[in-house]
C-alpha cells in the first residue's frame, strides 16, 4: 500500500517536472500553438496519472491562524500514524501523563473509506521569500496532502473529508484537559487592566458515582444533563438560547460544590468560577460572559452572600448618608472603600443569565449555589432562569449505602439496621458521615468506622434532642 502511494507520488513528481519545463518552453513558443501543447499535456497527465491531490495547509489566509482543519486531520490521523507509520512525533497531552504520536514528515499513511484506499502524507515546504522574520521556524509550512482516485472524487471530497474533520474534532474533545477558570480582579497592582479569566487544570474526581444521593434524583439530573448537552437542535427549533440554569440548595456540606465537579466531569465541560464580588461592574460582568467559551459551566457559589441583590442596597446607602454628614473624614474613607465594592446589580445578574448576550457562545450551564434559597429574590431564580432547582439534602441511608461502598468497599453490614434508623432520626450532612467512614489510623478496620459513625450519630440526636428541650423552655 505504501509502495503503492509512493509509486504514484514519484509520477505525481515526474508530471510535475514536465509541466515546469513546459512553462519554461512556453516563451519561446507562438501563443496559439503553446494553446494545444498545453490542452493535450494536461489530458495526458490525467490519463497517465488518475490521481487526485488535495493539500491542506497549516496556517490559513493570513498566516497567523492556525488553520483548524489542518489540527483536526493531525488528530484524525494520529491514530492511523500509529498503526501503519514508522517514524512518529510525539505529543504529551492530559498534564503529561499520555502521549500522542503523530506521522512525522514524509511519511505515508494509508486510510479506507467504504472500500476506498487513500493517502496521506505530511510535507514541508520553506517559501521562497526574502523577507525579514523575527520567527525564522515558522517560515516553514506543512500541509498534508490526500491522494486518492478520481473515479471517487465525489465521495471522498465531500463525505470522507468531513469524516475525518468530525473523527480529528471528537477525538479532540475526548483528549482535551478541561480547565477551571477564575475571574481576576478589575484591575492588577500596575493599575492597569488584567485579562479577564485566569485557569488551572481541572481535576477534581468527583464523579455522578462517588456523590452521594438518592438514585432516583441522580438519574433524573444525569438525564437532565445529558439531554441539555445533545440539544442543539431542540434549543434552535423552539428558538431558545442553549443554556441552562440550576439552582444547588442546601446546608453547608451537603455536597454543592461536588456536585458541580460531577456535573463537569460527566459533561466533559470546562468550569468557570465566577467570584461576583470581585467584578466592578454590570458591564465587566457582560465582558467577563462574553469572553467565556462554550461546553462550560458557569457558578456563582453562594449566591446570597456574594451581593446584596434583595433590593436593599438603596435603602442601606441612604442610611449610612445620614452619618457620613456628620464625619467628614470618615466620610472620605467610606466612599473610598465604596468604589472598591462591587456595583453589579440584580438586574446586571438578571442580564447576565438571560439578556441577548448570554446567547454568544451556546452550550452553557449556570449553576448558583446557596445554603438558602429563600433569601434569594424571586427574579433571580424563577424557571426559565434557574430552569432546575435541586435540594441537597441531609444523608439519608441511601446515601450513606453509597458513601460506605465508596470509603469502605462494603455493599452491607450487621450494623446497617442501626444506622438506618439513626439517619432516619438525625440531621447529618453527607460531608460528616464520609468524614466519620474515612478510617483515622491503619488499625481502624470496617468495623471500627461504622461504630464511630454510630457514636457520631449519637452523639448529633441527643444534641439536637437537648436543644429542642432548650428552644421548648
Ligand atoms: N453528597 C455527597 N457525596 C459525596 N461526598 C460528599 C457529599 N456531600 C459532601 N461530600 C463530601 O464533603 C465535602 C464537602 O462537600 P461540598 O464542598 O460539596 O459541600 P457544599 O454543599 O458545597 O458546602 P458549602 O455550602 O459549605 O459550600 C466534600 O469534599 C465531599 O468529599
Ligand atoms: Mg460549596
Amino acid at each position: 500500500m505504501v509502495a503503492m502511494g509512493e509509486l504514484w507520488a514519484t509520477v505525481g513528481s515526474v508530471m510535475a517536472t514536465v509541466m515546469f519545463v513546459s512553462a519554461i518552453f512556453k516563451q519561446y513558443f507562438p501563443y496559439h500553438l503553446w494553446h494545444y501543447v498545453e490542452r493535450y499535456s494536461h489530458k495526458l497527465v490525467r490519463f497517465v496519472y488518475p490521481y487526485i491531490e488535495v493539500t491542506f495547509d497549516e496556517f490559513s489566509g493570513d498566516r497567523l491562524k492556525h488553520s483548524e482543519v489542518f489540527s483536526a486531520i493531525q488528530t484524525y490521523l494520529s491514530g492511523k500514524a500509529s498503526l501503519h507509520a514508522s517514524r512518529f512525533k510525539a505529543d504529551v497531552i492530559k498534564d503529561s501523563r499520555s502521549v500522542v504520536l503523530s506521522m512525522d514528515a514524509k511519511e505515508e499513511v494509508a486510510d479506507e473509506f467504504k472500500g476506498v484506499k487513500v493517502w496521506w502524507v505530511l510535507g514541508k515546504r520553506t517559501p521562497k521569500t526574502q523577507s525579514f522574520s523575527f520567527y525564522p521556524a515558522s517560515e516553514e509550512r506543512r500541509y498534508y496532502k490526500l491522494t486518492f482516485h478520481k473515479r471517487y472524487r465525489e465521495l471522498i471530497t465531500e463525505a470522507y473529508i468531513n469524516h475525518v474533520l468530525d473523527g480529528g474534532k471528537a477525538i479532540t474533545v475526548q483528549n482535551r484537559q478541561r480547565k477551571l477558570y477564575s475571574n481576576n480582579p478589575s484591575k492588577n497592582w500596575y493599575g492597569w487592566r488584567s485579562t479577564k479569566w485566569s485557569h488551572v487544570f481541572f481535576e477534581h474526581p468527583a464523579t455522578f458515582d462517588t456523590l452521594a444521593m438518592e438514585t432516583k434524583k441522580k438519574e433524573e439530573i444525569k438525564k437532565d444533563l445529558k439531554k441539555f448537552s445533545e440539544g442543539k437542535e431542540y434549543y434552535a427549533k423552539i428558538g431558545k438560547a442553549w443554556k441552562r440554569g440550576y439552582l444547588l440548595y442546601g446546608p453547608p456540606g451537603t455536597g454543592k460544590s461536588t456536585m458541580i465537579a460531577a456535573m463537569a466531569n460527566f459533561l466533559n465541560y470546562d468550569v468557570y468560577d465566577l467570584e461576583l464580588t470581585t467584578v466592578k461592574n454590570n458591564t465587566e460582568l457582560r465582558t467577563l460572559l462574553i469572553d467565556t467559551s462554550s461546553k462550560a459551566i458557569i457558578v456563582i457559589e453562594d449566591i446570597d452572600c456574594s451581593l446584596d441583590l434583595t433590593g436593599q442596597r438603596e435603602k442601606k446607602k441612604e442610611k449610612d448618608g445620614d452619618e457620613e454628614e456628620k464625619n467628614p473624614i470618615e466620610k472620605k474613607a467610606k466612599e473610598e472603600e465604596d468604589s472598591k465594592k462591587s456595583k453589579v446589580t440584580l438586574s446586571g445578574l438578571l442580564n447576565f443569565i438571560d439578556g441577548l448576550w448570554s446567547a454568544c457562545g451556546g452550550e452553557r450551564i449556570i449553576v448558583f449555589t446557596t445554603n438558602y434559597a429563600d433569601k434569594l429574590d424571586p427574579a433571580l431564580i424563577r424557571r426559565g432562569r434557574m430552569d432546575k432547582h435541586i435540594e441537597m439534602s441531609y444523608c439519608c441511608f441511601e446515601a450513606f449505602k453509597m458513601l460506605a461502598k465508596n470509603y469502605l468497599d462494603i455493599e452491607t453490614h450487621e450494623f446497617y439496621a442501626d444506622i438506618e434508623s439513626l439517619l432516619a432520626e438525625t440531621n447529618m450532612t453527607p460531608a460528616d458521615v464520609a468524614e466519620n467512614l474515612m478510617p483515622k489510623s491503619d488499625e481502624d478496620d470496617v468495623e471500627t468506622c461504622l461504630k464511630n459513625l454510630i457514636e457520631a450519630l449519637k452523639a448529633a440526636k441527643e444534641e439536637a434532642r437537648k436543644k429542642a428541650q432548650e428552644e421548648a423552655r
